[in-house]
């Protein structure tokens, strides 16, 4: 077994890797780190445990630690820090000869840290040599995207042979996205908030790193652009969008849908990734989140309504998981394809 790590493990995202990583195959937790609030006491006793399955036993007594790399022992560390936080403590690990599975966006642009969507662009993960000599560290640091930016952007990749030239996007997000404290429910309820802060600069940037090549030294940029909207719905997890398509090709959406069919990433049987990468639905009235977010453990992302829209692009609707997909589980994937590359 591989000893894992979670930093930020008492949060919302931390509490995911916990739960996913309870009975994983390949990694067993053995240490939990978290603020100097909750360092020394047991993680039973600090985490406010808020997901829809018990408390693991395997954790309730480990005492949790603070976020320093002499205090963790572990192969790999799951990062679930807030993003101001995670900048310097994730460099920490990395310097200190830790493989660093990042949920946080701190490092996702840095040009020499691979953004990685397994199914979409696992020869980014070259990057790795170049950002430890470069930085001359021991360990590296590989992150996975924003949430709604993982579901556009697995649904994109099989139309990059049409030529793409802009993509719009409009979301309806999840208020777990936020965490726990993150929206009050009386700002949320019976309404929908037309904003987020970061979100649509992080869509309309992520994207084009993750569809660009790498070309053996650095990746080159995509060259399309995304232009995004986001809003905060009331829906617990499950992150919606409304995409609208313009490529080189013209596609017609019978082509579009079989292009998203026979998408095959070819990821082998790693203990995390779906047997169906993108599920394409013929149903008028879906995806919807409460009823396509759990598809392949919530790692699958749903797509439906795929049409020709009045300009020529091609219009279509898709979800996915946001705190599974979206995050915990998308770096839990991460972690596999490093283990199967022999990164790990
Ligand atoms: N919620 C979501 O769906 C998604 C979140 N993310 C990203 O994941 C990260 C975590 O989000 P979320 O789980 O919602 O956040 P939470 O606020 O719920 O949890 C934050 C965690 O970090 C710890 N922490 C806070 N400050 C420090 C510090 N100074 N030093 C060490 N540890 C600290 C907290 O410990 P303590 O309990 O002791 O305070 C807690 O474990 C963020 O970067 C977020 O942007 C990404 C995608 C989706
Ligand atoms: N902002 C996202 C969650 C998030 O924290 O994203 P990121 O990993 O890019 O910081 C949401 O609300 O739903």
């Amino acid at each position: 077994m591989i000893k894992a790590g979670i930093l930020g493990a008492t949060g919302a995202v931390g509490q995911r890797f916990v739960q996913l990583l309870a009975d994983h195959p390949w990694f067993e937790i053995t240490s939990l780190a978290a603020s100097e609030r909750s360092a020394g006491k047991k993680y039973g006793e600090v985490a406010k445990w808020r997901l829809d399955t018990d408390l693991p036993e395997s954790v309730r007594d480990i005492a949790v630690v603070s976020t320093r790399p002499e205090e963790v022992d572990a192969d790999i560390v799951f990062s679930a820090l807030p993003a101001e936080e995670a900048l310097k403590i994730e460099e920490d690990f990395a310097r200190a000869g830790f493989v660093v599975s990042s949920n946080a966006s701190s490092h996702r642009m840095d040009e020499d840290v691979p953004l990685l969507i397994p199914e979409v662009n696992p020869e980014h993960l070259g990057l790795i040599e170049i950002q430890k000599k470069k930085r001359k560290w021991d360990g590296f640091i590989v992150t996975n995207p924003n949430c709604s930016t993982i579901m556009m952007v697995m649904t994109l990749k099989p139309l990059m042979g049409f030529g793409i030239e802009s993509v719009h996007v409009a979301t309806m997000q999840a208020v777990s996205g936020a965490g726990y404290e993150g929206v009050p429910s009386m700002a949320i309820l019976d309404n929908v908030i037309p904003y987020i802060g970061g979100e649509e600069h992080k869509m309309e940037t992520e994207p084009l790193k993750l569809l660009g090549e790498f070309d053996g030294k650095a990746v080159k940029n995509a060259k399309f652009w995304v232009s995004a909207a986001c809003h905060r719905v009331p829906v617990m997890d499950g992150h919606t969008m409304s995409i609208w398509v313009r490529s080189k090709e013209r596609p017609s959406a019978e082509e579009v849908k079989n292009a998203m069919l026979k998408f095959d990433p070819r990821l082998g049987d790693l203990p995390t990734s779906p047997k169906k990468a993108l599920i394409v639905r013929d149903e008028p009235d879906r995806p919807q989140p409460r009823l396509d977010r759990n598809q392949g453990r919530g790692m699958s992302v749903s797509v439906g309504r795929i049409r020709e829209g009045q300009d020529g692009a091609i219009q279509y609707v898709c979800m996915g998981h946001n705190t599974i997909r979206g995050a915990a589980g998308a770096s839990i994937l991460n972690a596999e394809v490093l283990k199967k590359k022999g990164y790990l």
